[in-house]
């Protein structure tokens, strides 16, 4: 009998960013590994035109809960959507709502956030620190809480390069930030964030450090954990290979490469690619929860999920692993054939930029244009360049994060936990797992279809602009 799938039976689970890549992950292997659990609340902010049940069923009802609508198939009535912003005062929860929420709850999961690495300051300290401390404040008054599990990011320290699972301090304290926000002005904000994130290379890392901090000092009575995942891809092998549903990370530079807009990039080829699949950081996620509630340790541990020191791959192999799928299992209506340089110069970035990436969308556009269509190609490629332009900073170094408190874990799992709950890194084979991603952006965030594949082929071949074009 698996512990941790027990422990979770009967057991009323309060989860924020529940709609999110993450979230869905987690509340999928939840209730497939537990579906005798009580009841899981999520908080979820209205969307016009949606209802919250409509939310709730536009998740479950997606390829990613296909198994888990056969183990669990009273699915619906396990998941509890609560109404809420978190951007809110007291997230605009109902009073009878947040009553339920503070009487029932037995574990939280903050994952919420903003990921986006250009938010404005004021609204990324809103919601990945200011939330947070709400979300804490509610939970020091929730009487049957066994644990909270903060999910943060590797990178809240990436201007270190060497990481330990500690909390390392910002200068300026996040309690003052957040009561500056209250009476700065946006011209303030904009004008001293520069000053405030130093060495943070974006709102998104800086305020998710400014995060931990508040986890750290408003932890108080509460048994905490911080999870740090590195860059979240694909799920590797749950509840199937391949799952990914957003542009994020990797996922919007596979699909610029496989459609051919993407040609060069400037990335150190032997800088360590981080990246670590959705199901591995929702199995520790889950036995985290598990061990914080059971074992009480003394202090917030924090957890390092990343595969950087325990099986490397660096950027070079896995762009040769994606560009080697891509001929076996093409993209559809590619623009150009697919073909990747990386480089680390900056003339030649200029080069690559203006010959093989502005000046063919410029001539596609004057075709359409020609043709009688909306030229749409410039402004996709500004757009993709400037995507690349802010991830850049994070495939040209390397991390060291050290991973003891993950490892000692692993060790305190019985081994069948460990294999329903693995997160032992070790164990992927890299090439494999990025064919299989490669494939999942196809089919899972592409919606296209296996059968195309020949049809795909021809045109890559055939189709003289796209194959010679540089
Ligand atoms: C398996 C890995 C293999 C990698 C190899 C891939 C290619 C291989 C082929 C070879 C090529 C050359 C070699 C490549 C070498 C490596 C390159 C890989 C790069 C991987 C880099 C990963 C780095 C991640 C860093 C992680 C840091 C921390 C991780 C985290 O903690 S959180 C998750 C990270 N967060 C994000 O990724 C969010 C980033 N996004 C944003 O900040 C914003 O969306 C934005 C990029 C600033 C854009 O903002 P906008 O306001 O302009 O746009 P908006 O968001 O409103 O969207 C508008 C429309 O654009 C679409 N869109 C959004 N993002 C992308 C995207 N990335 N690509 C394409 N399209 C995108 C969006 O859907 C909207 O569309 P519409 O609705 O139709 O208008
Ligand atoms: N993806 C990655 O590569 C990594 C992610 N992480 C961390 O993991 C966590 C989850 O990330 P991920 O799933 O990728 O993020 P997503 O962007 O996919 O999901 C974010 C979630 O937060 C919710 N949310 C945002 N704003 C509000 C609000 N005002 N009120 C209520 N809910 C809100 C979103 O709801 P809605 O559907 O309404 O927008 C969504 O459910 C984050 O804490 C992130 O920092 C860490 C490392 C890497």
């Amino acid at each position: 009998m698996s512990m941790i799938a027990a422990f979770y039976g009967g057991k009323s689970i309060l989860i924020t960013g529940a709609t999110g890549f993450l979230g869905k992950v987690l509340i999928e292997k939840l209730c497939r590994t537990s579906p005798d659990l009580k009841v899981i609340y999520i908080l979820v902010r209205p969307k016009a035109g949606h209802t919250l049940q409509q939310r709730v069923s536009q998740i479950i009802n997606t390829k990613l809960f296909e198994k888990v609508r056969e183990v669990c198939p009273n699915l619906h009535e396990k998941i509890r959507a609560i109404s809420a912003d978190l951007n809110q005062n007291d997230f605009a929860i109902s009073k009878e709502d947040m009553q339920e929420l503070l009487s029932c709850t037995n574990i939280i999961f903050h994952c919420a956030a903003t990921v986006r690495f250009d938010d404005h300051l004021r609204h990324a300290v809103q919601l990945n620190v200011t939330a947070t401390q709400q979300l804490l404040f509610m939970a020091s008054q929730m009487p049957k809480l066994e644990a909270f599990i903060h999910i943060s990011t590797a990178f809240s320290n990436c201007n270190l390069k060497h990481i330990d699972e500690v909390i390392y301090p910002c200068s300026v304290e996040p309690k003052k930030i957040i009561d500056s926000m209250e009476w700065w002005d946006d011209a303030i904000v904009d004008e001293i964030a520069p000053k405030l994130m130093g060495d943070w290379p974006n709102t998104y890392t800086y305020t998710k450090a400014l995060g931990e901090m508040v986890v750290q000092q408003e932890s108080g009575n509460l048994n905490i954990a911080i999870i740090r995942p590195s860059i979240v891809g694909a799920t590797w092998q749950e509840p199937f290979p391949g799952w990914v549903d957003n542009l994020n990370g990797p996922n919007g530079m596979i699909v610029a490469a496989g459609r051919g807009f993407l040609r060069a990039i400037r990335a150190s080829p032997l800088a360590v690619a981080d990246l670590i699949p959705v199901d591995t950081v929702i199995n520790l996620t889950l036995a985290v929860g598990w061990y914080t509630a059971v074992h009480r340790p003394k202090s917030t541990l924090i957890y390092h999920c990343t595969s950087g020191n325990l099986n490397p791959c660096n950027w070079g192999k896995m762009g040769c692993q994606v560009l080697s799928t891509f001929e076996k299992i093409p993209f559809e209506k590619a623009f150009r054939r697919p073909h990747a340089d990386f480089t680390a110069n900056t003339i030649t970035v200029h080069y690559w930029n203006a010959v093989s990436h502005r000046a063919p969308a410029m001539i596609y556009d004057i075709y359409l244009w020609l043709t009688g269509r909306k030229p749409r190609m410039t402004k996709l490629m500004n757009r993709l360049l400037r995507t690349i332009s802010m991830l850049e900073y994070f495939i040209n170094r390397s991390w060291e994060w050290s991973t003891y408190n993950t490892e000692m874990l692993m060790s305190e799992l019985s081994p069948e936990d460990q294999r329903i709950f693995n997160f032992d890194v070790r164990q992927l084979n890299w090439l494999e797992y990025i064919e299989n991603y490669v494939l999942g952006v196809k089919k899972y965030l592409l919606k296209e279809d296996m059968a195309g594949i020949p049809e795909a082929k021809q045109h890559l071949r055939r189709s003289f602009p796209v194959y010679y074009a540089p």
